[in-house]
């Protein structure tokens, strides 16, 4: 019987996919590990499950790379799944077509309950979150990747977002190039109010769902003063957000969003100039802080970036948990634990643990997570060159 509180894989089966030629995992509702050495195939399997939710996966790579080599060409990932207390099959892949040939852009094919569904788009219920090493640079890297987690994390807040955030991309792009090409006024006042309308509406939701977040941060701070995670402070730097965040009243929308069509209006030569439109919220940042000083996160050491990352994203598990009736999203945290200490990573389980989600998690070293081995539900995979078998028995195989 699946639990009606979380989003869980029971038995995960991988055939053809990257190095696994055929692997089945059967797991429980609690958190899972995946420990082995380097390129045994850990992040490879956190990969396999991120394509049961809607998109491109964790690493975002054309799906065709995803077939492993000297295999069939094709690969496909089937998992059983508990969603919200009923049973679900999902299945995703893609087939080698006869001729033999696959663009880099072939899409894959997702059947839910065996039954063909239209796109991933129809996986979008899997609530999935993930951290990898990839975003380790979050707080130093270039805004673009800060933005780029800022609207992923809006648009798990608000599933709106996403058709305002593409509006204004649209109609961004409309203007450079109606400033480029001709010089109509009254076509790019339209335009321009387009983009208003969209860059308000984007504002709005990006200044709510930094506000809920920095609640429920502030209140897992009041449950538990001690803990090494919750010391974030966010902030949204960008002038429609700041002025979002400051309204009162829902009828001030409108003021912003002529007060943002007037620069639009007034900045013409200089982003004509520009060859791009120089103001707006594709140019806004999030800024992060740590700790009671309020250190820029740019500035902290590795292992408290990462605690600062794994705990913004356990809040907005929270948060979606909260959202969604109290059932908990599926998480994936690739190598977590490596750069943490044993204070922060017992206050990540004790998190993940309160948090009541199926949790996978990554690492090189199996005894890093023996907290967790004594807590319910746990369960410890070692991943060996493509293979993966339960902690206890690779235990025993190596005794004998
Ligand atoms: N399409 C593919 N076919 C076969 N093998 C592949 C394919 N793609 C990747 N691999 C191999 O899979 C192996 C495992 O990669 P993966 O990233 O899962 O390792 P990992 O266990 O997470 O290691 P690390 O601890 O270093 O992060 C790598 O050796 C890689 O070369």
């Amino acid at each position: 019987m699946p639990a009606t509180d979380r989003i869980a894989i029971a038995k995960l089966t991988l055939t053809d996919f990257r190095n696994y030629r055929a692997v089945t995992l059967v797991t429980g509702l609690g958190p899972v590990v995946l420990a082995g050495a380097n390129g045994a195939g850990k992040t490879n399997c956190l990969e396999a499950v991120s394509l049961l939710t809607a998109g491109r996966g964790l690493r975002s790579l054309p799906f065709p790379e995803l077939a492993r080599s000297g295999g069939s060409g094709g690969w496909a990932v089937a998992a059983e799944l508990g969603v919200a207390g009923e049973d679900m099959h999902i299945g995703t892949g893609i087939q080698l077509p006869p001729d033999g040939m696959l663009t880099p852009r072939a899409a894959r094919t997702v059947k839910i309950d065996h039954a063909l569904a239209k796109g991933s788009g129809a996986l979008v219920r899997i609530r999935m979150l993930w951290l990898t090493p990839s975003m380790d640079g979050l707080f130093t890297g270039p805004a673009a990747e800060r933005r780029r987690f800022l609207d992923r994390l809006v648009l798990s807040l608000d599933p709106g977002y996403g058709a305002a955030a593409s509006a204004f991309e649209r109609a961004m792009r409309q203007r450079n190039k109606a400033l480029e090409e001709f010089d109509s006024p009254p076509m790019l006042t339209a335009i321009e109010a387009q983009m208003a309308a969209a860059a308000v509406a984007m504002a709005v939701a990006r200044a709510r769902a930094i506000a809920a977040l920095s609640g429920e941060i502030e209140a897992e701070r009041n449950r538990d003063p001690d803990s090494l995670f919750p010391w974030a402070a966010l902030t949204l730097n960008g002038t429609l957000e700041e002025q979002a965040a400051a309204l009162s009243e829902d009828t001030m929308r409108d003021e912003l969003r002529d007060g943002y069509a007037r620069a639009l209006a007034q900045g013409r030569d200089r982003d004509r100039a520009a060859g791009r439109t120089l103001s707006g919220p594709h140019r806004s940042d999030l800024d992060v802080a740590h700790g009671p000083k309020a250190m820029p996160a740019r500035m902290c050491s590795t292992g408290e970036q990462k605690a600062l990352l794994v705990g913004l994203v356990l809040a907005q598990a929270r948060l979606i948990k909260r959202a969604a009736d109290g059932i908990a999203p599926l998480i994936l945290l690739d190598e977590i634990a490596a750069h943490l200490d044993i204070g922060r990573r017992e206050a990540l389980f004790s998190s993940i643990v309160a948090l009541n989600a199926q949790v996978w998690m990554t690492g090189t070293d199996l005894a890093t997570f023996t907290p967790l081995r004594n807590a319910t539900e746990t369960q410890l995979f070692v991943v060996s060159n493509g293979t993966i078998m339960p902690a206890n028995d690779a235990e025993r195989a190596a005794k004998h």
